[in-house]
């Protein structure tokens, strides 16, 4: 049954278990990519489903998102669900505690005006400024992708030590520098609920793949959404094929 949902070059995914800890990227694995940021669909079903694998897995479950915190909280109502957003420059402790790295502020503060400068010259792009990392997205303008790279690269030069450009998918994020969704995942699983489990994280962009590379250094399991290169074990499909697998997940420990 399993075996339907992986992609076919991949191994069947083991049995899901209680003792395993669980980090779920959104955009792309638990929802489906769409044309603006805002316009993603969260509805009721995945809400449950977050919150009884929260409840199943005694609160080690977490979103590892490069979204801001307050932007996943509008999007999945879920105030308690632990989180790490911004690719880990900030995060909700399973305590409900919110933190937020300041060391890049400043430097995020010089580039600020010149990335708006930037955006208001192609009505195409679009600027999504999340407090402490800025996303440039460019999906209306798919072209403009190596030039906006070197202008991107080129204006954040100056600050080596605080800020850096990380691509996504059909966006540039301009974030501070010592965070990822690896350091994420690292600064839970050395705290309880997650201390102690099996860490198990799904995500489908290259940013994931830091969180990736954090699980597989804890013989965790790291699964890949979709397609593409990555050190991930093992894949699922698309985030229909993720859902399927989280309610296989909650089936099982239900009826154990
Ligand atoms: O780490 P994630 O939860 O996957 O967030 C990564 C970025 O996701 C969002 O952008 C992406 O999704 C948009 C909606 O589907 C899409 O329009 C855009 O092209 C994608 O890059 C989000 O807006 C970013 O802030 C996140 O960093």
């Amino acid at each position: 049954m399993v075996k339907s949902i992986a992609n076919e070059d991949t191994p069947a995914l083991p049995r899901q278990d209680r003792s395993w800890a669980l980090f779920l990227d959104l955009d792309g694995t638990l929802v489906e990519l769409v044309d603006h940021p805002d316009h993603i669909v969260v509805d009721d079903a995945l809400k449950t489903r977050l919150q009884t694998l929260t409840t199943l897995l005694d609160g080690a479950v977490a979103v590892i998102s490069g979204r801001a915190i307050d932007d996943l909280d509008r999007h999945l109502t879920l105030p308690t669900l632990a989180m790490s957003g911004q690719h880990g420059a900030e995060w909700r402790d399973s305590q409900g505690e919110r933190h937020i790295a300041e060391h890049h502020q400043k430097a995020l503060e010089a580039v600020r005006q010149r990335v708006n400068e930037q955006v208001r010259r192609d009505e195409a792009l679009y600027l999504e400024d999340k407090g402490a990392s800025l996303a440039l997205h460019y999906r209306h303008h798919p072209e403009a992708g190596d030039i906006l790279k070197s202008e991107l690269s080129a204006l954040i030069e100056e600050y080596p030590d605080a800020l850096e450009l990380h691509q996504g998918k059909l966006v540039f994020e301009i974030k501070g520098c010592g965070y990822d969704k690896g350091t994420a995942l690292e600064r839970f699983l050395t705290v309880p609920p997650f201390s102690q489990r099996c860490p198990v994280f799904i995500g489908d962009d290259r940013t994931d793949e830091d969180g990736f590379r954090t699980v597989n250094a804890h013989q965790g399991m790291a699964i890949k959404v979709g397609t593409g290169d990555t050190i991930a074990g093992s894949r699922l499909k698309n985030p229909d094929a993720v859902h399927e697998w989280l309610d296989q997940w909650i089936d099982r420990l239900q009826h154990s």
